[in-house]
């Protein structure tokens, strides 16, 4: 039995950061290396994401409790897993998925599968003394996300009258990754003080970003550019803005109806959607857009990319799920030009690789995601690197566990130091 064979597999139900149960599991190595990995959840869920196995008991966490998920890690993955080589991350991927048996892991749980699949690539990179972005990525792995600052929250993340979920300064102008999380995090403090002046609530919404109650939706762009002004940048070219509508939760059909209900402006269609960002784009420092339309819009989607493709990225979400077979048929369709990844929206390590390779050799985009439940698990920070596709997106400046991702960055640039490398495309 080689040193870094799996010894045991142990999970426990935590909290995230919306205070909902979440699994965390602990991989034992036979050389004794014992690490952890936790799931995140999210809100905005697309359809056909991976199960996340939730009890349904009423008596504990109304029905989302955990313990389920846990119990199959402990007594029927662990039993599978047993004595396999942690660096073998293909083989229990699949040994996994194969356990499992579903088309959405909805027997085992996508949230047990993740937390292993997470807690064991961890093991591995300890075990070989490596980082885990270099163990993921290989020696090549050097790239540092442009991160992507959710300052303005709305839609599902939020109780306020703005319907698009997030909207996000870029700092694609910045010399590097650093110096890009100081321009947006300036960008954040000087918005706070604009809202504060305005007599606007500065109360954060899920992900961290201020969710005030605005006149419009285009009033946060305008917010943000002056944000972006007052701190000393140059909209455009140091931060741009990226907008997820996260269309699908104001969708009244998922198809090519909408409903703009939280700012109150009323039905309008994909059509409609499609015309008013082509205005904004023209009108704003807008540098790309995720889920312009829902998730069942295809057609919409391929209108929308048709349209402003050349000019801004469009990216997949709710449509995608991070899914290799959802993002295929949005190649040969042209859907949209980029993909957002999500590791438990496809539920294991192998299968998030997968899905970024497949939008890499079709010169598509990845843009990688935290979720709307987080916890302080940094592992995307260096899944990032690892992939190297140069844009991550982990929320505000606001809260510990996006600020884990975005400080484990920093780690990770200061040890690669003048090796680093930080761009935008
Ligand atoms: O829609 C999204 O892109 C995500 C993350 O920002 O939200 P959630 O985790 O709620 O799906
Ligand atoms: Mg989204």
């Amino acid at each position: 039995m080689a040193a870094t064979s799996i010894k045991d597999l142990q999970a426990i139900e935590v909290l995230d950061s919306r205070g909902n149960p979440t699994v965390r599991v602990f991989a034992t190595l036979e050389n004794g290396v014992r690490v952890s990995a936790s799931v995140p959840s999210g809100a905005s869920t697309g359809e056909y994401e991976a199960v996340e196995l939730r009890d349904g008991d009423p008596t504990r966490y109304g029905g989302k409790g955990v313990l389920k998920a846990c119990a199959n890690v402990m007594e029927v993955i662990a039993p599978a897993l047993r004595g396999m080589d942690a660096r073998e991350q293909l083989a229990i991927d699949r040994t996994m998925i194969e356990l499992d048996g579903t088309e959405n892991k909805a027997r085992l749980g996508a949230n047990a599968i993740l937390g292993v699949s997470m807690a064991v690539a961890k093991a591995a990179a300890v075990s070989e003394g490596e980082e885990l972005y270099r163990y993921l990525g290989g020696s090549e792995a050097r790239r540092l996300p442009v991160p992507c600052m959710n300052i303005l929250n709305g839609g599902e993340h939020a109780d306020n009258s703005v319907d698009f979920q997030e909207f996000m300064a870029v700092p694609h102008g910045a010399p590097s990754f650093s110096e890009g999380l100081r321009y947006v995090a300036e960008t954040f403090h000087t918005l706070k003080k604009i809202l504060e002046a305005k007599g606007y609530s500065t109360a954060v919404g899920d992900e961290g970003g201020f969710a005030p109650n605005l006149g419009s939706n285009e009033e946060a762009i305008e917010l943000i550019v002056e944000a972006i002004e007052k701190s000393g940048y140059k909209p455009g070219i140091d931060i741009s803005i990226a907008i997820d509508s996260a269309a699908t939760s104001f969708s009244t059909d998922k198809k090519g109806h909408y409903n703009l209900k939280w700012s109150g402006a009323g039905e309008m269609t994909s059509d409609d959607l499609i015309a008013l960002a082509k205005e904004w784009v023209a009108k704003y420092p807008i540098i790309l857009w995720e889920d312009p339309l829902a998730e069942e819009d295809w057609e919409g989607f391929a209108k929308f990319t048709k349209e402003l493709g050349d000019k801004i990225e469009v990216v997949g979400d709710d449509i995608f799920v991070t899914n290799t077979k959802f993002i295929r048929r949005g190649i040969e369709e042209h859907t949209a030009n980029a993909s957002l990844i999500k590791l438990n929206q496809i539920g294991s390590v192998t299968e998030t690789v997968d899905a970024v390779r497949l939008c890499i050799e079709h010169g598509w985009r990845a843009f990688l995601s935290h979720r709307s439940g987080e916890t302080c698990d940094s592992f995307l920070a260096d899944f990032a690197v690892a992939m190297g596709t140069g844009h991550l997106k982990s929320g505000s400046a606001s809260r510990s566990e996006r600020l884990a991702k975005y400080n484990r960055l920093l780690e990770i640039e200061a040890q690669l130091g003048p090796d680093a490398l930080y761009y935008w495309k």
